[in-house]
């Protein structure tokens, strides 16, 4: 199994006004024992509505913060822990946020925003980085023109494909998309979900596709999970409102068209 969570728990304490000495502070369950697994070349959803839990869930497996109690491992060997050091799991696995002007240098050309993870993880190959460059652009469909502006010069939908090419870049095994395209307009969130879906089949990547709206997972993913209130409550792969069991579920889907 590439990625597999067992019993995740993330608390957070809650802020209350009156402390006790004698009674534990009150603590918020923003992820609630989720189990789930993703395979090699498998694209996953995860749905959920505003406070549901996702980002705290992407936060988790990307290492950003630590688990209250369960295990994150990433081809069988725990993240949380010291088995694995970080510039290995950064290698297999990368994230791509919604808002991707805080990922993108402003000072930086889009030929030395991309240059960046291949400086960090393939030094050795130094002559090859300005052909994996320009390969990376056309994998993001956009022309070598761009390769010399600044993130300013960039549409929304155009810097989220160097994101994406910059995420790329790493050749990790997963990626995980935070919201990475809620931004953007109908018709580049659908040219974007294409082009990873293009990606995927060709490079056998792995996804976690988080989002709050439905209707982006169902070209993308071969199975989706909705996520309610911390916890994991459905996982489908048909697009059959009949077989659903979770009313959440269900209202999701009403308002699909
Ligand atoms: N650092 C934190 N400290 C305390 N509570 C937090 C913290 N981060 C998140 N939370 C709480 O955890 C819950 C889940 O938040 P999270 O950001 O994971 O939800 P989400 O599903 O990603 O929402 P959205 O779609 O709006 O981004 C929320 O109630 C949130 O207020």
């Amino acid at each position: 199994m590439l990625l597999e969570l067992r019993y995740v728990t993330k608390e957070y304490p809650l802020r209350s006004r009156r402390k006790s000495l004698f009674k534990p502070n009150p603590r918020l369950k923003a992820v609630n024992q989720i189990n789930l697994t993703i395979k090699k070349g498998e694209s996953v959803g995860l749905v959920g509505e505003s406070g549901s839990g996702k980002s705290t869930l992407a936060k988790l497996i990307m290492k950003m913060e630590s688990v209250t109690s369960g295990q994150i491992l990433l081809n069988g060997q725990p993240i949380h822990g010291r088995q694995i050091n970080d510039v290995k799991m950064y290698k297999q696995m990368q994230l791509v946020l919604q808002d991707s002007s805080s990922s993108l240098h402003p000072k930086m050309q889009v030929k030395e925003i991309l240059e960046e993870p291949l400086r960090n993880y393939f030094p050795e190959e130094k002559t090859v980085w300005e052909v994996t460059i320009r390969k990376l652009l056309k994998l993001v469909d956009l022309d070598s023109s761009f390769l010399s502006r600044y993130p300013h010069q960039l549409s929304g939908g155009q810097k989220q494909r160097v994101c994406i090419a910059k995420a790329l870049a790493v050749q990790p095994e997963i990626i995980i998309f935070d919201e990475s395209i809620a931004s953007l307009d109908q018709a580049s969130q659908m040219d974007i979900i294409n082009m990873l879906k293009h990606i995927q089949k060709k490079q056998q990547l792995s996804y976690l596709f988080i989002t709050h709206d439905l209707k982006s997972t169902q070209q993308l993913c071969d199975r989706v999970m909705v996520m309610y209130q911390g916890e994991l409550v459905e996982t489908f792969s048909r697009w059959d409102s009949q077989q659903l069991s979770h009313p959440y579920s269900r209202l999701l889907f009403q308002h699909l068209d």
